[in-house]
């Protein structure tokens, strides 16, 4: 822990840290008569280290997605704190979270989220558009991306024309564009086969070594096993039911 100023004691400059995160979502019925109100996630504190691999896994419904959302700044919780590298971001205003998304956040989503009709060069640098950056430079960059990821040669096609594996090199390459320190990764091997997910797994184990910060949600057994990753927490009904150290088959 280490003190801001005078301040109270922060949690270390390399974490992400939730503190008592509860997440209700609330409806109401379409004449307004009655109020709805689900709480997806209850009371999660939970420290995660930077430059590591966590895996949160869990049943459908668990809050694994919330989960993801709120620490990606997507989504707020109803109640709780998140402290990013150390700095308390939950009350912050929206501009300055949604510039914590874009610069920190990159986001790979199960069914990829491409946008259809586009080419591939131009759906890997969308999320970098609002910046300061000419689009020559910006550019390249996604072109240096496409080429490390080996679709290079793909970049003036439309997205809906790629194959599975092709779709999730380009969604890997469209989360890398503003070269963010955390990847945050939705079920990412949902709709891959066995040599494909084994493909992204190294990709993953390829950035986490480069110093990224990794993130997945997923029922796969395959990334359950994978010894890449370095902790993994699993959720039921919204809380936290195990947290472990290294490899989680068998959870
Ligand atoms: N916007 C919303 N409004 C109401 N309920 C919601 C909303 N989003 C999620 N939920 C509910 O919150 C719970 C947790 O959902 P979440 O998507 O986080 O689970 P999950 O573990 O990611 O599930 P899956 O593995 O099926 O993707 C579910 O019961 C879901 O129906």
């Amino acid at each position: 822990m280490h003190r801001q100023g005078n301040g109270p004691l922060s949690p270390p400059l390399n974490t992400i840290e939730l503190t008592d995160i509860t997440k209700t979502y609330t409806s109401s019925t379409p004449r307004n008569t009655e109020k709805n109100s689900f709480t997806a996630l209850q009371d999660i504190s939970l420290r995660i280290g930077l430059n590591q691999i966590t895996l949160l896994k869990g049943p459908s419904g668990s809050g694994k997605t919330t989960l993801l959302s709120i620490i990606g700044c997507m989504a707020r919780p109803s109640s709780g704190r998140i402290h990013f590298k150390g700095k308390e971001i939950t009350s912050l205003p929206e501009r300055f979270l949604a510039e914590i998304r874009r610069t920190q956040f990159g986001f790979i989503f199960q069914n990829y989220n491409l946008i259809r009709g586009m080419s591939v060069l131009d759906n890997v640098t969308l999320p970098a558009a609002p910046s300061n950056e000419t689009s020559l430079a910006i550019r390249e960059r996604a072109m240096r991306l496409l080429d490390k990821f080996k679709i290079v040669s793909k970049r003036a096609q439309k997205v809906e024309h790629l194959s599975g594996g092709e779709k999730q090199r380009v969604a890997i390459a469209r989360a890398l564009i503003n070269d963010p320190d955390v990847i945050i990764a939705d079920e990412p091997t949902a709709h891959l086969n066995t040599e494909l997910s084994m493909e992204f797994l190294d990709i993953l184990a390829g950035l986490s070594q480069e110093g990224k910060t990794i993130l997945i949600a997923s029922h796969d057994p395959l990334i359950f096993g994978a010894s890449a990753v370095n902790h993994c927490v699993e959720l039921r009904d919204g809380q936290i039911v195990v947290r472990e150290k290294a490899r989680c088959d068998g959870l």
